[in-house]
């Protein structure tokens, strides 16, 4: 298996008494789009900054594509593309000029700035001004800047912030098919549960400083009980029937609807036979797995 292309162990950082990571174990495999979730506040940034060496572990180990971050920064830096703070634009630059920047201070061709553009589909847009561009069309500037040399890894924090669901739709577009259309690994903070659970193939859930979880998606996923979505005739004598097996069915958005909670797909025979024994009028029952989104805020208790 090739190693991981971000690799924490044991780090922690405190800002004064303020303790922000603590003893955080990452591995973020290569080729994923990796979704690092957390709630505002939580330390996603933090993180970032200690990956991009923009800050110092106070202790613990961090590893960047096989270097440690603290003695091989700048060749680290030279195959990350990184979007940590908003970016900044001259807005009386067009889009080509912003990039040509770029390219001077990466030594890299020209030629990169079609081919950068093109990716993040503003192609069309090369000489316009970059102050009339929309929000969207600005971050997409800043993931095509990032993009600049073909890095192996992109670290974008927070890159849908702001956007309307149009510009979100764009965004996760274009990272979902980085991995594909080079060897690039996307490292992704979030606190936007639907974008993630649509592109990520890797998940890390931060809580307190440290992962709650870490994984392949459909290993979270796969982790949580359903709900099952019950129409009968007689909802009260169902809720009754199901409370007495112990069951947690709550009242559903439909007048004779009941959910129960907690339930996995294969006992989802178990209580449909239950339901139909008791007499209560079973008319159909849905399984639904919940979402990332549900199952966050869940452990979250947010
Ligand atoms: N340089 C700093 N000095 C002091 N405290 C800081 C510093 N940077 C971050 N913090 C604190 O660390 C905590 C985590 O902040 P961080 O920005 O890492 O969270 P986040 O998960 O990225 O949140 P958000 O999604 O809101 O950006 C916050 O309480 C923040 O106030």
């Amino acid at each position: 298996m090739p190693s991981p292309v971000i690799e924490l162990r044991g780090v922690r950082k405190a800002f004064g008494a303020h303790s922000v990571i603590n003893g955080l174990d990452l591995s973020v495999p290569a080729h994923s789009i990796f979704a690092f979730l957390g709630n505002n506040g939580g330390g996603k940034s933090t993180a970032i900054r200690l990956i991009t060496g923009l800050l110092r572990a106070d202790a613990g180990d961090v590893e960047v594509l096989g270097m440690d971050v603290r003695s091989e920064r700048r060749a680290i830096l030279a195959q990350v593309g990184a979007i940590v703070d908003a970016a900044c634009f001259y807005p009386n630059l067009t889009a080509a000029e912003f990039l040509r920047i770029g390219c001077t201070i990466k030594a890299l061709p020209r030629s990169e700035i079609g081919r950068v553009l093109d990716m993040v589909s503003l192609g069309a847009a090369r000489d316009r001004l970059v102050g009339r561009f929309s929000l969207g069309m600005k971050q997409r500037l800043a993931i095509a800047h990032a993009l600049l040399g073909s890095p192996k890894l992109l670290i974008l924090d927070e890159p849908s912030n702001g956007l309307d669901p149009e510009g979100i739709r764009d965004i996760r577009e274009l990272l979902a098919a980085l991995p594909r259309q080079g060897d690039c690994t996307v490292f992704v903070s979030s606190h936007n549960l639907d974008e993630v659970e649509k592109i990520a193939s890797h998940v890390g859930v931060l809580k307190g400083g440290a992962l709650l979880f870490q994984g392949p998606l459909a290993e979270l996923q796969s982790r949580h009980a359903g709900a099952l979505l019950v129409d009968v005739r007689d909802a009260a004598r169902a809720g009754l029937v199901l409370a007495e097996a112990g069951y947690r069915a709550e009242a559903g958005a439909g007048v004779n609807q009941l959910t129960v909670h907690g339930v996995e797909l294969q006992g989802a025979d178990k209580v449909n036979a239950l339901l139909v024994t008791s007499g209560v009028g079973l008319v159909q029952s849905v399984f639904r797995t919940p979402s990332l989104e549900q199952w966050f805020l869940e452990e979250h208790h947010v």
